[in-house]
């Protein structure tokens, strides 16, 4: 019975409420409403148990790494949901950045969970010894509910500092690096803003190549899992190979570019042993391109010569000297150090690496350092084609087309022209397209002309030689066989 009553009492206790609050919204204008809205709301929530979190700027006076992360996190979020924002950039920075002002909130609704932010700068006493850093006191305060706290730590926590290392990393000021000498002590690599103007667009090569090197790069840097799964360190080798001027560095800006990664450029030369190389390639960030130019420049083969002399067999372990151009120190960097620094335990202390070696002269390399796994890649860069060529045009000259293109496509085939002599020439004609085409092919048949003068001189001596010897030790063949020599002479000059 007295339950009946409790039910009855209930029930129109909850009908009042509902006609309460049907005549507070007919009855009261809309932005009373919400203002009485959001007043029980606050009542309500304060009533609720409730979970904060402090991230302060200061750690025991070390920097926290995560209130940075927070920073950025809420600098992408905090336009849309903050009422008031502070914006700011760095110096020669690219970036605006939005921030919080003192006292401001943000809600947030994350995997169906509510969390709120908040920022505080609370004024710090002087400590009364002249000591002023840091003279404000700067801290996100995180709350949600009691109930939310393992997801906020399981999931949310993590997925804010997975943001704001991607917001990092876009936003960052990308950097060459380039190792110091040996006999600088102090810092291994010093650097510079690195903003090459090199893209896949500007870089003439086979069309056909560059789409293969772009999707091998975006395999590369999808297949974080796939690396790990398999076991291997994650990093690609590639070596780019050809005659000088022909964009192997013009190819690795533009890698750089196109993945967004920094570049280290390491002198081998400058580096002094081993250790010091290993200690090189752990302070390299993830993210990077590891580059080695002119590898055979590098590197002493004479004492491999030596061997293949005398037949000793050929040992990874035994040292292969660098040539140290740069420094006064003896290099004891070997062979087995840089396969080391290439595919050993050290690449491992990091990720996401493309190292690139390029050489003028691939023959000259060891087979250990070409092998799959340390090389991965091998590209070719060669005299300039057709289609590097109209790359050139249309970069240089601004043209799709023109009339002498077809006089380009028969003397280019014949002659070995780099995409760096052909950009020369283009680049001294400015924007006299006529000009430039002209004075292109004009180049071209001056060294048509010149390799078959050379040819023809180097038959000439050839036949010469022949005929010499012939005299010298004279066969009843003698003459027959000089009348070919000299006939073929003719034949190569006049085909040619
Ligand atoms: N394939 C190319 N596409 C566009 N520009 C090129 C290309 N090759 C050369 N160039 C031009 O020629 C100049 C020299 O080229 P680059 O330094 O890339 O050649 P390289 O092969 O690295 O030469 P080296 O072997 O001497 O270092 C560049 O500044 C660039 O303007």
């Amino acid at each position: 019975m007295e339950l009946l009553v409790d039910w009855k009492s209930l029930g129109s206790l909850f009908a009042t409420f509902v006609f309460i609050r049907t005549a507070i919204r007919d009855f009261l204008p809309p932005e009373v409403y919400q203002a009485l809205k959001s007043l029980f709301s606050k009542i309500f929530s304060s009533l609720q148990p409730k979970i904060s979190i402090v991230i302060e700027e200061y750690d025991n006076s070390y920097p926290n790494e995560l209130y940075d992360s927070v920073q950025l996190y809420l600098s992408s979020n905090c336009f849309a949901a903050a009422k008031v924002l502070k914006l700011s950039r760095l110096k020669n920075s690219k970036n605006l950045n939005f921030t919080m002002d003192a006292n401001q909130k943000i809600e947030e609704i994350f995997e169906g969970f509510k969390v709120k932010w908040s920022f505080h700068s609370v004024e710090k006493k002087s400590n009364g010894h002249g000591y002023a850093r840091p003279y404000e006191n700067r801290y996100f305060e995180l709350s949600f509910h009691e109930r939310d706290k393992p997801k906020v730590q399981s999931s949310y926590i993590p997925h804010v500092m997975e943001v704001a290392e991607h917001i990092r990393f876009k936003n960052r000021d990308r950097k060459l690096y380039t190792n110091r000498s040996a006999d600088e002590d102090g810092r291994l690599w010093s650097s510079v803003p690195f903003s090459h103007p090199s893209t896949f667009d500007t870089v003439a090569i086979d069309p056909v190549l560059k789409q293969e090197i772009k999707d091998d790069l975006i395999k590369f840097v999808n297949r974080k899992d796939y690396y790990s799964r398999v076991g291997r360190a994650w990093k690609r080798g590639y070596l780019l190979y050809g005659p000088p001027g022909t964009g192997k560095t013009s190819l690795i800006a533009a890698i750089a570019n196109f993945l967004e990664f920094d570049i280290y450029d390491l002198e081998l030369t400058a580096v002094t042993s081993n250790s010091q190389l290993r200690k090189l390639l752990i302070s390299t960030s993830s993210k990077s391109v590891i580059v080695v130019e002119d590898v055979d420049c590098s590197l002493d083969l004479s004492d491999r010569k030596k061997k293949e002399i005398s037949g000793e067999e050929e040992n990874e372990k035994k040292p292969f000297r660098f040539r140290n151009r740069g420094s006064s120190f003896g290099s004891t960097v070997s062979l087995s150090g840089v396969l080391n620094f290439v595919d050993g335990l050290w690449s491992c202390c990091g990720s996401e690496r493309l190292m690139i070696f390029t050489t003028n002269h691939k023959e000259k390399l060891d087979q250990a350092l070409l092998r799959p796994g340390r090389m991965d890649k091998h590209i070719n860069l060669s005299y300039c084609e057709i289609t590097a060529f109209k790359t050139l045009a249309k970069n240089y000259l601004e043209i799709d087309k023109h009339e002498l293109m077809k006089e380009v496509e028969q003397i280019l085939p014949l002659v070995q022209m780099t995409p760096a002599d052909i950009a020369e020439i283009f680049m001294s004609c400015e924007d006299d397209v006529e000009m430039g085409m002209n004075n292109v092919i004009e180049e071209m048949k001056r060294r048509l002309q010149s390799s078959m003068e050379d040819e023809v001189s180097s038959v000439a001596e050839l036949g010469k030689e022949e005929i010499k010897g012939e005299e010298e030790h004279p066969v009843p063949e003698v003459h027959e066989d000089s009348d070919v020599s000299l006939n073929s002479l003719d034949s190569v000059g006049t085909d040619a």
